[in-house]
């Protein structure tokens, strides 16, 4: 656990130093948010839809972030040409929103198998969507109510570890406690606020930030620094906010102030 947390203390340095792009093809209603998200832990965001522009951003950032939260038609050239060209430019975060839900959905991740991302950051549910969908485990678990999860995280546990041996990288559960393993480690990390089940775009704005650690760190240290920095965030966030709105105002200047002692001393424990 120490060597992480080391590894975690020079991720947050390396961000703070390099201030990585990470650019985003993401869903419309949290779009902001996530970019704000980026800007304050030490990123810079730049969102795009066009299948040529997804491809651009893959030459020119170390990583890309892929939220397939609201697909639209152009989504049906864009992703697969995106994942195809960060494939040989750069890496890829993907959240599988709302896994199971639609046709054309369904059938953008099934093509991502082809052309894995470096990270999966996805609630229970949708990680164990993704999983099934791949053939990595049997079972009728996964189901579906739209963006949010009906499944606890430790029943995603296997899921998430078969997933990340598959794709040679990392899978982030979320939820009351995050789990987050490269198929060897596995690790929990705990704080977070209830809160956070009460706005939209938590979920999403994690994955946009650890696309930014992702431009820095390897894909099971990026996943983890992200989940660290929103479980301190959001415990510091809940002692000062009134209702849900501060809470999400109060969250990002959390954020904003995240020192890399602070990641790294989350509470975790291997698992
Ligand atoms: N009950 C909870 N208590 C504390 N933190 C939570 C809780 N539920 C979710 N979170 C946190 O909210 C963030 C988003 O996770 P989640 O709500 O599971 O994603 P999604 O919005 O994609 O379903 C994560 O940082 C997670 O740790
Ligand atoms: C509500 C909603 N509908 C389609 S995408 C989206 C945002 C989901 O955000 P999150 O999973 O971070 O809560
Ligand atoms: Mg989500």
């Amino acid at each position: 656990m120490r060597e992480i947390r080391e590894a975690l203390i020079d991720a947050h340095r390396a961000v703070g130093k390099t201030n990585p792009v990470a650019p985003s093809i993401t869903n419309f209603v949290t779009v902001e948010f996530v970019a704000n998200a980026q800007l304050a832990i030490g990123g810079s965001a730049a969102m795009v839809y066009l299948p040529d522009e997804g491809e651009a951003m893959c030459r020119l950032a170390k990583s890309i972030y892929i939220n397939v939260g609201t697909l639209i038609p152009s989504h049906k050239e864009t992703v697969p040409r995106t994942v195809k060209c960060a494939r040989e430019n750069a890496a890829y975060v993907l959240d599988p929103v709302a896994a199971g839900m639609g046709d054309l959905r369904t059938e953008l991740l099934q093509y991502m198998k082809a052309y894995p991302p470096r990270i999966i950051r996805g609630n229970a549910s949708e990680i164990l969507t993704v999983a099934k969908l791949w053939g990595l485990i049997d079972g009728t678990s996964g189901k579906v109510r739209g963006v949010d999860a009906t499944e606890s995280v430790e029943t995603a546990r296997a899921a998430a570890e078969h997933l990340a041996a598959y794709i040679g990288g990392a899978v982030a559960v979320s939820g009351k406690e995050d789990l987050v393993t490269d198929g060897k480690r596995t690790v929990v990390s705990k704080g977070g606020s209830a809160y956070f089940t009460r706005i939209t775009g938590s979920g999403c704005s994690l994955g946009g930030v650890a696309a930014v650690y992702l431009a820095v760190a390897d894909p099971f240290v990026a996943a983890l620094a992200a989940t660290n920095a929103y479980n301190v965030a959001g415990k510091r966030a809940e002692a000062q906010a009134r209702g849900t709105a501060s809470f999400q105002v109060e969250f990002l200047d959390a954020l904003s102030n995240l020192t890399a002692e602070d990641i790294a001393a989350c509470e975790m424990e291997e698992v």
